[in-house]
């Protein structure tokens, strides 16, 4: 058997659109501890074709099931033949006493980075995690496209998912967001993970804020463009997101972006499971052009 596939044990599998939705554990080296994923297999993936995979960042106080069971997006990755893999959002059960005093950092808040600061830098490498394990764990345990890979994310996702994609060059072909905290330098909830995670010294923190790395640009990173999805009655829009921030980085590296902005919706799950077909199209195109 494929000793990556051996590597994982599976928690519970859901026939779903003629694929699976499954739920795995596996023990993390980099993490050093057990972490937990869901994954959609489309029919054609479960018969052994190596199909895309992209990748979904979940929010702050979300899990590996959140986007699987809120987000409706089974039914047309099935059609488009896209696997769906969905991480969970930090390290669990670490040993530090206060990694669950905060809902914005520590447990579900793992920002997507590799902190380096104690008593977090221990376990808290989410970056590491997902480009050097999982991924590629995934990829190999189920003979999955590794050269087509898609990322898109929510909120805190979202800025994972933007970061990330600029942090690893030509790792990823596509990405895309829903309501991405766009500019975390520059707003509360990025001003405490990063701090914490990363010290008081400012400088390290603009190599993880989408719109300082998209500022750095010279030319256009993802040339078939950027999805992002915003609701404008998002509660946190003002404060936390700053779309504007990247949308101006985005004007001056030339990066095309589409950036739609929607009257009445707000920053849940209502809001995602109704754009969510547009992000998987917009992968699947990008994809495709990749095959
Ligand atoms: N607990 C926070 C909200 C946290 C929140 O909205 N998390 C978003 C991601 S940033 C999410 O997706 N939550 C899960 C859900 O809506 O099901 C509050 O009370 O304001």
């Amino acid at each position: 058997m494929n000793p990556s596939f051996e590597r994982l044990e599976l928690l519970s599998e859901h026939a779903c659109f003629g694929g699976v939705q499954r739920f795995y554990k596996h023990m993390s080296s980099e993490v050093g501890l057990p972490m937990r994923f869901g994954l959609f297999l489309p029919a054609k993936a479960v018969a052994g074709e190596a199909v895309p995979l992209l990748t979904f960042l979940a929010g702050l106080t979300c899990t590996e099931e959140t986007f699987a069971f809120k987000a409706g997006a089974q039914r047309l990755a099935a059609e488009l033949g896209l696997a769906l893999l969905t991480p969970d959002t930090s390290p669990r059960n670490t040993g530090v006493d206060s990694e669950d005093h905060h809902w914005d950092f520590g447990v579900g808040a793992g920002f997507y980075l590799d902190a380096t600061q104690a008593p977090w830098s221990g376990h808290w490498c989410m970056e590491s995690y997902l480009l050097k394990e999982l991924l590629p764990e995934v990829i190999d345990a189920f003979g999955l496209d590794g050269k087509r890979l898609g990322l898109f994310g929510h909120s805190m996702g979202g800025h994972g998912a933007l970061t990330l994609a600029l942090r690893h060059p030509g790792h990823f072909q596509s990405v895309s967001a829903f309501a991405p905290i766009c500019a975390p330098t520059q707003c509360p909830w990025g001003h405490k993970a990063f701090t914490g995670y990363l010290g008081q010294d400012e400088t390290t923190w603009a190599e993880h804020d989408a719109s300082a790395l998209m500022g750095q640009q010279t030319s256009a990173p993802y040339p078939g463009g950027i999805l992002i999805d915003q609701g404008l009655a998002d509660k946190f829009l003002a404060e936390q997101l700053h779309p504007e921030v990247f949308e101006a980085a985005c004007a001056k590296a030339g990066q095309p972006l589409t950036l739609r902005r929607h009257d009445g919706y707000d920053h849940g799950y209502y809001f995602i499971s109704t754009f969510v077909d547009d992000h998987l199209r917009h992968h699947a195109q990008a994809l495709s052009r990749n095959a």
